[in-house]
């Protein structure tokens, strides 16, 4: 037996549709969505990911603006031009592409961000919001998760225990608290995990977002247990995969989101749906 497809491509091109019907019920109200992009070096990947995002928007009919800078942007030119989109009024969603040079701290930058316009979700406000309920912007990668499970009848995972593999800020500790949200039993583990075959194999739900290939092999996962992979690593041919052993996996899960065409472009979509509803907070 093998695993069904979670597709990213196919539920991204859905669920664009509906953002480009709803920006374009607001923009006939006065009110365009509109999104700024800041890139800060020529990270290739960071290239093509703007470059991706940009384009999803003027696809779906949102308005974007695309600010590229030199490596040598200092950390206090990037905050002053995060000040003024602050305050310009046809922006509702701004992004800082991540990773910055490391001469900036991406703390701070984040920080300056004003948490109406943290469409990234990445902001302290937004991830406290995340923790205890309230209104906010939820990271765009964990989100587009948690739409994966909801598209195959997942969304109230009351009586599921769910792993997450890799307990970073944007995408492992979010996701968790996504997870928790939707009434799942939840395990976060990580470097420090003693067994993490013996959490994995407990699972009914496992997220691997820890970034290196092979973290979750057949033999650590629960016969129909579904597996949404966030890895995007290079295998020794030079291909795109992710944390997960597809061919392997995929033989023992009911689910499972393929390495590229899953999450990836789920994380641009929820990217989408994050500006267009802070827009809509906007217009009321
Ligand atoms: N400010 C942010 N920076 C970064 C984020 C983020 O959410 N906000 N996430 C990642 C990169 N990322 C979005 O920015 C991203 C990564 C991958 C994809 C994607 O669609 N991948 C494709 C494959 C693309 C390829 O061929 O290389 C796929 O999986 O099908 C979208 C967005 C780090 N930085």
């Amino acid at each position: 037996m093998s695993a069904t497809l979670i597709d990213g491509n196919a539920l991204s091109q859905q669920l664009r549709g509906e953002v480009a019907q709803r920006a374009a019920a607001l923009t006939a109200k006065g009110v365009k969505p509109g999104l700024a992009v800041i890139l800060v070096g020529a990270d290739p990947a960071s290239q093509v990911y703007v470059r991706n995002k940009v384009k999803a928007c003027q696809d779906a009919g949102l308005h974007s603006v695309l600010e590229k800078y030199e490596a040598s942007l200092s950390e206090a030119e990037l905050l002053a031009r995060i000040d003024a989109l602050n305050k310009d009024p046809s922006i509702h969603g701004i992004l800082v592409q991540l990773p910055l040079p490391k001469h900036i701290d991406d703390h701070k930058v984040i920080e300056a961000i004003a948490p109406a316009k943290d469409v990234d979700g990445f902001h302290i406000a937004s991830a406290g919001a995340l923790m205890v309920g309230e209104v906010g912007f939820k990271a765009c990668t964990p989100y587009g998760c948690m739409k994966m499970l909801e598209s195959i009848g997942m969304k109230d995972l009351r009586g599921k225990h769910a792993v997450v593999i890799g307990r970073s800020n944007i995408v492992g500790k979010p996701m968790a608290m996504m997870l928790l949200q939707a009434n799942a039993t939840v395990t976060i583990c990580h470097s420090g995990t003693a067994d993490l075959a013996a959490m994995t194999r407990q699972a009914d739900i496992i997220v691997a977002a820890v970034g290196k290939r092979d973290v979750l092999r057949a033999d650590m996962v629960k016969p129909g247990a579904v597996v949404i992979d966030v890895g995007m690593n290079r295998n020794d041919e030079g291909k795109l995969c992710g944390d997960v052993d597809f061919e392997g996996v995929k033989r023992v899960a009911s689910h499972i989101t393929p390495v590229p065409g899953g999450v990836g472009p789920m994380t641009i979509t929820m990217l989408l749906v994050n500006t267009l509803e802070s827009a809509e907070r906007v217009a009321g």
